[in-house]
């Protein structure tokens, strides 16, 4: 089937594009009334990720509204600890919460690795139905947790604040720690390689609270796990690359290392120039980000002004993918994102003139 809009790809590969493209972390979320409503209908957000077609609906729902130029699959990072019988379920305004965690060496070795085509079977036929629904419309971007991330909500046992027991493993025991990466890092493998199978033409992997971390315990508690992942995923599927993006938050004083693990792009988040980023890795990866979502609450000319900073401070030229610095807030306006995707469709192809003259 033929790709009618692969500027996200080409972007991607660094390659000339007409503009920039864009899509935006949980672009299928709570700020969409017409979200809330199938999330109502589908009962708990579980239930909704386990319906193929009501998951399918809620990805496409942000490409009827926007000009985006990608879709991501609706889903969560939570389901591999889901699927490793921790017992994922969410308590109404307080986040993710497990039944059972995991603080033990004991806990780790009784961890069964997930077989991602048999238990997380519902991830994939929302892959393949999704692919079927866009017809080629965009590109479908599958994603994961980093395996720290993954292991900060196992071992608290839901979101955190001072990641008092997952950083307590890494110091007391960081053989048990590395134990418990060293499996999420298998699954996450199997888990992507699945989803390319299934149709994701792209990935990105999560890692939210890499940006916690000191510089020697990024790199050896995510970095590595990450760059173990890329080295086993699959690079070419259907005659295509499926280009790989990491995004760690907080991550922009290792911007270098992360370029390093073979990864074609990097996600930023807004703390990081664009500009710094591209003059120090744009050479090797393209680059993903960098709006502070809370800008989303600022007036359209003030959007628009943001917008136009951030295309400035990248530059002319390919390999830059505009999105948000972090996940849409359920506050946002849905005008806002009007705002903001018209005013990069406006100002954006001024940045690829060398395209339009060729
Ligand atoms: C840390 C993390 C999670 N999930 C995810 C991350 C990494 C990215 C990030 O840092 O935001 C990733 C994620 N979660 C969701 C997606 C869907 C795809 C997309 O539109 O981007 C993606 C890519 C849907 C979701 N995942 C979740 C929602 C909201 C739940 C609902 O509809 O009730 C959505 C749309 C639930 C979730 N899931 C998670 C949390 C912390 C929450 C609660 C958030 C909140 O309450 O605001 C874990």
């Amino acid at each position: 089937m033929e790709l009618k809009n692969d500027r996200f790809l080409r972007a991607l590969a660094r390659q000339p594009v007409d503009r920039t493209p864009v899509w935006m972390m949980r672009q299928a979320g709570r700020y969409l009334p017409e979200y809330r409503e199938v999330r109502g209908q589908a009962g708990d957000f579980m239930s909704l990720c386990r319906d193929t077609d009501r998951a399918c609906e809620v990805t496409l729902q942000p490409l009827e509204r926007y000009a985006l130029d990608a879709a991501i699959l609706f889903s969560d990072i939570l389901t591999i600890p889901d699927a490793m019988g921790l017992g994922l379920y969410f308590e109404t305004g307080e986040g993710p919460k497990f039944r059972k965690t995991v603080r033990t060496e004991a806990d780790v070795v009784a961890l069964k690795e997930p077989e991602a085509e048999r238990d997380l079977d519902y991830v994939m036929r929302a892959v393949s139905t999704i692919r079927r629904e866009l017809n080629g419309r965009v590109p479908l971007i599958g994603f994961s947790g980093s395996p720290w991330t993954l292991a900060t909500y196992m071992v608290e046992g839901g979101s955190s604040k001072d990641f008092r027991h997952v950083k307590s493993m890494l110091y007391g025991a960081p053989d048990t720690m590395h134990q418990l990466l060293d499996k999420l890092a298998h699954s996450v493998t199997d888990y992507l390689n699945a989803q390319i199978r299934a149709g994701a033409q792209a990935v990105q992997i999560f890692d939210t609270w890499g940006g916690t971390l000191s510089t020697p315990a990024y790199r050896e508690f995510s970095l590595s796990y990450m760059e173990q992942i890329v080295a086993g995923l699959i690079r070419e599927h259907d005659g295509r690359r499926v280009p790989v993006i990491l995004f760690t938050k907080n991550g922009g004083q290792w911007l270098e290392d992360i370029a390093e693990t073979g990864a074609d792009a990097v996600g930023l988040d807004w703390t990081t120039e664009m500009s710094n980023a591209r003059a120090r890795v744009g050479h090797k990866v393209a680059l993903q980000g960098n709006l502070d979502p809370n800008v989303l609450f600022a007036s359209p000319a003030a959007i628009r002004a943001e917008v136009g900073r951030i295309l400035d401070s990248y530059g002319e030229g390919p390999g830059h993918i505009f999105n948000l610095g972090h996940g849409i807030s359920q506050f946002t306006d849905p005008r806002s994102v009007d705002a903001f995707v018209d005013a990069l469709h406006e100002l954006s192809p001024a940045y690829h003139s060398q395209i339009a003259t060729a």
